[in-house]
């Protein structure tokens, strides 16, 4: 596969490696350096881009590969509530487009499971959920887009408590533009707390704690490095090319 990596930081580099090693070939590599004199044509000789970058130049990346037609795979998070508006433009132009907050395949057996526990539980009540995420401390945006996912599927699950999220504490100085927008609760309904915390070194740990008087479930998956994440986007990219719309790793894991 020819590849186009748009965002040459920790997760661009790490694809890399592994692509190289398995016969892909990079003809692009974009980073904050080179970035404002790309064009749609630099992306021709690309079969598929990837896209780790930063949440502020997610969307024009996007664009810029769909003017080029090429498809893309999106990891960047916290540009999420611009998802919509994005999907419109990819599916009006025929273009693809695939996005996951998180590509590793143990974080989305994790999610299947936290909805399921979630649902099960909303038949009996009297259970409260809350979410603690864990990275290291380069990251920009607040809560991970991990944990807004996880979230979103604990809310369908107990839907009679849930049907939002909210960032309940975080220990960094995160820009106010970079903490994604919560979604108010409905009358009767409560949002999802996520705490945030970054240390040093931690590539990606996220906690789901659902708590009634008489017992407490822990819910928890740690990466132990970027290998899942960068493993999922490259199987995401093949598996991309030749298909038009927009996709998410249920597509892919189904
Ligand atoms: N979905 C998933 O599974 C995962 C998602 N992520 C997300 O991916 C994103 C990137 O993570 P990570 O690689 O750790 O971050 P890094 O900060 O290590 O890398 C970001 C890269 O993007 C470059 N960059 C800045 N502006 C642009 C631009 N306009 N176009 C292209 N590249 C640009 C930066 O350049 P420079 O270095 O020169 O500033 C840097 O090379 C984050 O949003 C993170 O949350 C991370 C891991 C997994
Ligand atoms: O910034 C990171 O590193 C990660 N970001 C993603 C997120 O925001 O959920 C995925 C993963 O947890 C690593």
């Amino acid at each position: 596969m020819k590849i186009a990596l748009l965002g040459y930081g920790k997760m661009g580099q790490f694809i890399e490696g592994l692509a190289i090693a398995a016969g892909d070939e990079i003809v692009l590599k974009v980073d904050e350096h080179n970035r404002n004199s790309i064009r749609a044509e630099d992306l021709s000789s690309a079969e598929v881009a990837i896209e780790f970058s930063r949440p502020e130049s997610a969307v024009a990346n996007i664009e810029l590969a769909l003017e080029a037609g090429v498809p893309i795979v999106v990891g960047t998070t916290g540009w999420l509530n611009e998802l919509q508006s994005v999907s419109k433009k990819v599916t009006a132009a025929g273009g693809a487009l695939f996005w996951a907050s998180n590509f590793s395949v143990g974080v989305n057996v994790f999610f299947a499971a936290a909805q399921r526990a979630a649902e099960l539980l909303d038949h009996y009540g009297g259970y409260t959920a809350g979410i603690e995420e864990i990275h290291h401390t380069q990251k920009l945006d607040a809560p991970s887009g991990t944990a807004i996912t996880l979230a979103e599927k604990v809310a369908d699950g107990l839907s009679g408590s849930y049907d939002s999220w909210k960032l309940a504490s975080v220990n960094a100085a995160v820009p106010q533009t970079h903490i994604a927008p919560a979604s108010a609760p409905k009358e009767g309904h409560e949002p999802v707390p996520i705490a945030s915390r970054r240390e040093e070194g931690v590539p990606g740990t996220h906690i789901l704690h659902l708590d009634s008087e008489v017992d407490s479930i822990v819910l928890q998956h740690t990466a132990h490095s970027r290998a899942g994440f960068a493993t999922g986007a490259l199987t995401a990219a093949r598996w991309l090319v030749g298909k038009q719309g927009v996709f998410t790793m249920e597509d892919l894991l189904k």
